[in-house]
């Protein structure tokens, strides 16, 4: 059969299963199935046992996370190969003497990995040494990962992954996740077949046209998608091989990359947005026919609230920008609220920065204060949106995009206040956000401003990565004496200063980053088995996390959980996820219902990849395996302790 026709034949099936996809997944209870779609449809799905299949009760309990570990061509990197392995795995493995004879312990593998870190002389560098690492030998990288997230996560994560994304097409190596490109429409699902692994659970999506604050970089935002779904898999303990970072070729507005010789994407500039959307229609479609429980995160998209809007209801995804974000910062808002000592109702906030993530965060706010006992219009009236043409006022004489509408101001009074400087003199703000990607711009005067009017500022620059950060650190302390509740969106070193009073302490930033969110929420969707990502369970996540610190951060002045916690933290997340989507009923994996809320985390715990254990595990597996075949058993050479270390 033709490439041509199978795709033929897999788009025609793909769209006849999305539309059941989408039928059954606005309905929380699948026993409604059958009454909701019409009697030919039924007919045809009931006849596809591919369909009936999916939605089976088996199905449904299937196990969350499957192993398909001991099988060469799935895996998504050579840990086959993990100089870990004892001789009788590698034996059973077929990879015994393809690797030096020791057995090594993870102390001795670490020692080395991070000598050899230490000889990079550049941040890309040592990004690409990670990268390769994951490539080679992903419980090592994880392990690496998890044990030391304050050092590692700023090199595959932001800012470094900002850079690789600028070089991508400069520095690539090695294929990782998968491209799929607008001349590749009308066949998405026969490419989608391509990808290796059976049973993915989150794919991160991006178009690449607003990678962080760097604007559109085309298919080299590929760093992103990859960087993400590394988080997940390091911050929520979802299995690697479970993750699909995918980037879209849809053409780039970068003029520059379409000229350079070395750009791996497509030529031509950006496709229109109802092009995407038709994209999009046949991408989401071909993704949860592949994979029906899939959670698909947007990211990074120039425009994606269209996006949102259109799929929310019939597939279970979410927009990290604006949602993401939105909890998050919503978790930090909650504690600095508190912490500031005013009612929500004597916050004014200045955003300076009114796109996705921008309304993503003051929509989220508005939520807060509204639970908070306000009304939305009060709640709304505190919010002061700046973007490039100065403060979105409903008389400002241009048309406002559709996601402005809401926090455009009337009290105006017919004046526009054009710069960010203008906007602040007029509402001495309690709250400055930037989200806006322009670095710099909360200079030394405007901080000493909002230090004047305030007891405890509330500055957040949270513009990534760190060149594109409103302010650093060390200016919002020193200009506020010390004074501001501070979260950034990538990381800022401590700083140590003395204030007016004579008194020397060390100032600890916040890192203001939907990490902290979106595990969890990709967690807690796959757990659950959401139909869909609601509006509760995102709140849920960003409530969970404003209440997830310690006593000892919060006596060290903490708007978020240090960061070397965030797994546990995850757990906490992912629970109250879970919870909301239970409160909602989208919740098809209805057994955690009456669970008790340690007997659930005991269960979520359970359910996470652990790249510490997972040598061991291995070791069990085969080791069951082995003794249960008696015959077999010259594989195992002696006991696995035996061997461990042993000199061979
Ligand atoms: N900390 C975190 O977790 C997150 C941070 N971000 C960061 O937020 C920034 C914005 O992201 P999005 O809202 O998705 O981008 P966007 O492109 O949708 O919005 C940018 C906004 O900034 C405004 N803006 C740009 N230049 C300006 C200027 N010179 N003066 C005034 N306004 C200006 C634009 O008008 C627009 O309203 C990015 O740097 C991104 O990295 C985004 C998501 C999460
Ligand atoms: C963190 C993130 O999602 C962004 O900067 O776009
Ligand atoms: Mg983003």
């Amino acid at each position: 059969m033709s490439w041509m026709m199978c795709a033929r034949i897999s788009q025609g099936k793909a769209s006849l299963l999305a539309r059941a996809h989408k039928t059954t997944r606005s309905s929380p209870h699948l026993s409604s199935f059958y009454h909701s779609t019409s009697s030919s449809t039924t007919k045809l799905l009931r006849s596809s046992s591919d369909t009936m299949a999916r939605f089976s009760p088996q199905q449904q309990s299937r196990p969350v996370h499957a192993t398909p570990f001991l099988n060469h061509s799935t895996t998504p990197s050579d840990a086959n190969y993990d100089t870990a392995n004892p001789s009788y795995i590698r034996k059973y493995l077929r990879t015994y003497g393809l690797t030096p004879p020791r057995s090594e312990s993870y102390e001795t593998q670490k020692t080395r990995c991070l000598a050899q870190l230490g000889l990079k002389n550049t941040s890309i560098e040592k990004f690409l040494y990670l990268q390769n690492l994951r490539k080679n030998n992903v419980h090592l990288f994880y392990r690496m990962v998890t044990d030391h997230l304050r050092e590692l996560t700023p090199l595959i994560y932001t800012p470094v992954v900002g850079e690789a994304c600028q070089r991508w097409s400069e520095i690539y190596q090695a294929p990782e996740g998968m491209y799929i490109s607008w001349e590749d429409r009308g066949n998405l699902a026969a490419v989608i077949a391509n990808w290796p692994q059976p049973n993915v659970e989150i794919t991160c999506i991006t178009d690449g046209s607003r990678i962080l604050g760097l604007g559109d970089l085309g298919i080299n935002g590929m760093g992103i998608p990859i960087g993400k779904l590394a988080l997940y898999t390091a911050c929520a303990g979802i299995r690697p091989e479970a993750t699909l970072p995918l980037t879209l070729d849809l053409g780039t507005s970068n003029k520059t990359l379409r000229e350079d010789p070395l750009y791996m994407g497509s030529r031509r500039d950006k496709i229109s947005a109802e092009e995407e959307k038709d994209f999009l229609d046949e991408l989401m479609a071909a993704l949860t026919e592949r994979w029906p429980g899939i959670v698909i995160q947007f990211e990074d998209f120039k425009n994606p609230f269209p996006a949102l809007e259109r799929y929310r209801d019939t597939y279970t995804c979410f927009n990290d920008d604006i949602q993401g974000t939105g909890a998050v910062i919503l978790g930090g808002v909650i504690n600095a609220v508190k912490r500031s000592g005013l009612p929500c109702k004597d916050h004014r906030a200045v955003f300076f920065g009114a796109g996705s993530a921008g309304v993503g965060v003051a929509k989220q706010i508005v939520d807060f204060f509204v639970r908070e006992g306000m009304t939305e219009d009060d709640a709304r009236s505190c919010f002061y949106l700046v973007d490039t043409k100065g403060l979105v006022t409903a008389d400002r004489g241009d048309k406002l995009a559709d996601h402005k509408v809401y926090f455009a101001r009337k009290d105006n009074n017919g004046e526009q206040y054009k710069t960010l400087e203008d906007v602040v003199e007029h509402v001495k703000p309690t709250i400055l956000m930037g989200l806006s990607t322009i670095g710099g711009v909360f200079t030394p005067e405007l901080l000493r401003k909002m230090a004047d009017w305030n007891t405890t500022p509330i500055i957040f620059p949270l513009s990534n990565p760190s060149s594109k950060s409103e302010c650093d650190f060390e200016s919002a302390v020193v200009n506020t004496d010390g004074r501001c509740l501070f979260a950034s969106g990538s990381p800022f070193p401590t700083h140590t200063f003395t204030n007016a009073a004579g008194e020397t302490r060390t100032y600890y930033p916040g890192q203001g980053n939907n990490m902290y969110v979106f595990p969890g929420i990709g967690l807690g969707s796959i757990l659950s088995k959401a139909v869909r990502v609601t509006d509760s369970m995102i709140y849920a996540s960003g409530e969970a996390l404003s209440k997830a610190l310690n006593a000892e951060e919060i006596e060290r002045g903490l708007l978020y959980p240090d960061i070397t916690r965030i797994r546990e933290v995850s757990v906490v997340v992912t629970r109250n996820v879970i919870r909301a989507a239970q409160a909602d009923e989208v919740d098809r994996e209805t057994g955690l219902r009456n669970m008790t809320d340690s007997d659930l985390d005991n269960w979520i715990k359970a359910r996470m990849y652990d790249p510490h254990t997972e040598v061991r595990s291995l070791e069990r597996e085969v080791g069951h395996l082995l003794s249960s075949l008696g015959s077999l058993s010259p594989l195992l050479n002696g006991s696995p302790t035996e061997e461990k270390n042993a000199k061979l």
